[in-house]
């Protein structure tokens, strides 16, 4: 990306940014809440237009209809899913969907080989709406990785996820960075993946305020831009996001 600006409601979220990620290079993008993180993977995937600026992946620029057949997306939890009672298998499956295959191909081994991976076997055939967060969080990984990307652009992987299973994934990230697929991880805390990330990225107010070793990051402040943060407890949990 370079000069990349992206408003949202009309208001400029993420200034100038300047980033380029090398090929096989695993790069965790940190900051507060609201700091901008969800809406520069999402620039940088084309999902989200750019205001200025320009976006390339693979060499060849970005736009909402790009094909992303090289590139594995995990949105956070609140957009993903739905209420689509769509079992864990068909999700994976979709995985697989692209502009010259439309049809579901839920037979392809590499449905179960991807929901194995993320330790889902045992839960192929399950809907996903009678699934934890967590569980689901696998699923959506599963689902990314399922067409072995060049590119896997994750937000919050471990966010749900229980500590034994953010070790599962964690070294799954690494035999896959180790194998030269490119990673891109929005984190909170870098958590079971702390000791393999080099460079770290933290965004300050849609600003780019440290890009390089993940021990000279500065230290992050309290959220701000997201109005549960400083919502009270009992309003908070008052909050349905998975209606059933
Ligand atoms: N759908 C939206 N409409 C309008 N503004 C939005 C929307 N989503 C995010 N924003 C605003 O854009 C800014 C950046 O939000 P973004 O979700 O990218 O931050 P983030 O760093 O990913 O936060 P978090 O750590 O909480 O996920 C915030 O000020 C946020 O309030």
């Amino acid at each position: 990306m370079s000069g990349a600006s992206v408003a949202r409601a009309g208001q400029r979220v993420l200034h100038d940014v300047d980033l380029r990620i090398d090929s096989g290079e695993l790069v965790a993008l940190l900051g507060a809440n609201g700091s901008g993180k969800s809406t520069l993977l999402r620039a940088a995937v084309g999902v989200l237009p750019l205001e200025t600026g320009c976006a390339h992946l693979f060499g060849q620029p970005v736009h909402r209809g790009s094909s992303h057949e090289r590139v594995g997306y995990v949105p956070q939890e609140s957009s993903e899913a739905g209420s689509i009672p769509a079992t864990a298998r068909e999700t994976v499956a979709s995985g697989l969907l692209s502009a010259r295959s439309w049809w579901p191909r839920s037979r392809d081994p590499r449905v179960m080989d991807a929901l194995d991976a993320v330790g889902m076997a045992d839960l192929a055939g399950r809907p996903i709406t009678r699934m934890s967060g967590g569980q689901r969080r696998r699923v959506m990984i599963a689902r990314a990785l399922v067409r072995a990307p060049r590119l896997l652009v994750l937000d919050e992987p471990f966010s749900g996820v229980d500590v034994p299973t953010q070790e599962l994934i964690a070294g799954l990230f690494r035999e896959l960075s180790a194998a030269g697929t490119t990673i891109l991880v929005v984190l909170h805390e870098t958590g079971p993946l702390a000791g393999d990330i080099r460079r770290a990225v933290v965004l300050d107010h849609g600003r780019v305020v440290h890009d390089g070793a993940e021990q000279d990051r500065p230290r992050l402040h309290p959220g701000h831009g997201h109005p549960e943060d400083a919502a009270p407890l009992d309003e908070c949990l008052g909050q349905e996001i998975h209606p059933l």
